[in-house]
């Protein structure tokens, strides 16, 4: 536990900071005089109890500083005073505490603006975000769904397996960079239109391509144990009730796709209910997840089960003439295990994965941050499993999706990535399926910090970006009618020979 303690002179800052330590009688003091060393000094020994009584001034440091406070594992409270010098160091301070508290005349006041106890001897729990009921313990997945459609789970056997992906045509590719030259316009004059068209062309094998008739979007729903710890704006059950307005058309991927000719399909996968619809739950693996941040998410058996299921999707709608698929997500608290999935793939510390999600405040920021610190200890272990990583810390709506995705490339379907969750997804089956990437585009790009780190390991370039942040398949629903266009170009346009058009 990381406590940043803040104050004026003479605040009271050192009494509540020694009353938070009182328990121990091991404890270390660093002072400003071994500022040069601080980071050292944690780093070398991250589990005794500490005192930084008081933060020093020290420029340039503060990059140092901070990743060493992020990665102490034991009690560490800081006492800093609150003055114009020390903003920038306080404020990278506060990013990586679960608490900061702030001393006025011997009070404590937390974020949230609460006035705890004078020098309460330990911290206040943090507030919820939201009033989060707090859910049945997570069930074992049944082994065979009750299902009014008697759909039976995929079977699971070999599910994390993939044969080798193939590029989409290079020779088609070349055929449609040619075709694009005769059409009646300037070389290069569309642009990025260009680039997608001779992408969609080269994925179906044909030039010019033919033209997206079947777009399909899957929204993968699931509840996250670690929701019922306010990493969310929102309470758990707007996941159950955005299922159902899904399923009735009301949300924004309905709006989204119906104008841009999708069909949108919702799964349960894992959504934390008893009364789910059979039919939409008809491939569910599990009631919630475990806990992210003790590596327990999920089984191994479920995971293989939930990418089981996002593989036969894909199959069932391709094989039934999709040529475009779609994932979307739901789920309150998603954003905090994508943002451990993207933080495992690409490498990233905390802070700079972690987003404001549905809109958390200044408090569930940090809780949210040590969640995925927490998280991104255990990922980091199965950095090179991926099945193994799904179930550590993701959930079967997020290994459905990495599966959903991954069979599309096995499948020779181009699909539109969404934002900061799906693409955390896909980065997954971007492992499973090595190369799979180059059957996909990212649609848009999300303001999730995560999303832009997970595109760059793609090497994706976002078509849109509208300062979007919703999740559900919306970014990509919202770049299909582009995608359209660009094919509609290929096939459509005359040729300057066709046309009587005079070339340069
Ligand atoms: C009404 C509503 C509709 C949504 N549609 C997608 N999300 C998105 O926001 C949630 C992730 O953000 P966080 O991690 O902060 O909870 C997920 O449910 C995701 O699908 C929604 C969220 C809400 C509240
Ligand atoms: O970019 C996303 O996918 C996203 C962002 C916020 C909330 N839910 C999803």
């Amino acid at each position: 536990m990381r406590t940043l303690v803040l104050g004026g002179t003479r605040s009271g800052k050192s009494a509540r900071a020694e009353a938070l330590l009182a328990g121990h009688d091991d404890v270390r003091r660093l002072t400003p005089a071994q500022a040069p060393a601080l980071a050292a000094a944690l780093l070398d020994d991250p589990d005794t109890p500490t005192l930084i009584d008081h933060l020093g001034h020290w420029p340039g440091d503060v990059e140092a500083v901070s990743a060493a406070i992020a990665a102490f594992r034991g009690d560490l409270v800081i006492v800093s005073v609150d003055t114009d010098d020390q903003a920038e160091a306080n404020r990278a301070v506060a990013e990586v505490c679960e608490h900061v508290e702030f001393l006025v005349a011997g009070r404590i006041f937390t974020p949230s603006g609460a006035v705890a106890a004078r020098t309460a001897p330990t911290p206040p729990a943090p507030p919820p975000a939201a009033p989060v009921p707090t859910p049945a313990a997570p069930t074992p997945a049944s082994p065979t769904p009750a299902d009014a459609s008697g759909t039976a789970l995929p079977d699971p056997t070999d599910a994390e397996v993939f044969d080798v992906i193939e590029l989409p045509d290079e020779d088609v590719a070349e055929a449609a960079r040619a075709r694009l030259l005769t059409l009646t316009k300037p070389p290069n004059s569309l642009g990025r239109l260009e680039d997608l068209g001779v992408w969609i062309a080269s994925c179906q094998g044909v030039c010019p391509p033919r033209p997206i008739t079947d777009p399909q979007v899957v929204v993968f729903a699931g509840d996250h144990g670690v929701a019922r710890d306010g990493v969310s704006a929102f309470p758990a059950e707007v996941t159950r009730q955005m299922v159902a307005n899904i399923a009735t058309g009301g949300a924004a991927i309905n709006v989204l796709a119906r104008r841009a000719g999708a069909t949108v399909q919702v799964l349960d996968l894992s959504v934390d209910v008893d009364d789910a619809d059979p039919h939409v739950a008809r491939y569910k693996v599990r009631r919630g997840t475990g806990d992210l941040r003790r590596g327990e998410a999920m089984s191994l058996a479920d995971a293989r089960k939930a990418v089981a299921v996002g593989r036969a999707v894909a199959d069932q709608l391709i094989d039934a003439g999709a040529d475009l698929l779609i994932a979307g997500d739901m789920g309150i608290g998603n954003t905090t295990p994508a943002a451990v999935l993207t933080g495992t793939v690409t490498g990233k510390e905390p802070v700079v994965v972690v987003g404001r999600g549905t809109g958390i405040d200044d408090a569930g920021w940090i809780r949210k941050t040590a969640a995925i610190r927490d998280g991104l200890r255990h990922g980091r272990r199965h950095r090179h499993d991926p099945l193994s990583l799904l179930a550590a810390v993701a959930g079967p709506d997020l290994a459905a999706m990495a599966g959903f995705l991954a069979q599309s490339a096995l499948r020779k379907t181009p699909a539109i990535l969404d934002g900061m969750v799906v693409t955390s997804a896909a980065l997954v089956a971007n492992v499973l399926a090595p190369g799979a990437v180059a059957w996909w585009c990212a649609g848009h790009r999300s303001t999730e910090p995560a999303h832009g780190f997970a595109l760059a390991e793609l090497g994706l370039e976002p078509i849109l970006d509208l300062s979007m942040r919703l999740g559900e398949g919306s970014g990509a629903a919202t770049a299909l009618p582009i995608v359209v266009d660009a094919v509609d170009i290929m096939i459509d346009m005359a040729t300057f020979g066709e046309a009587g058009v005079d070339q340069a």
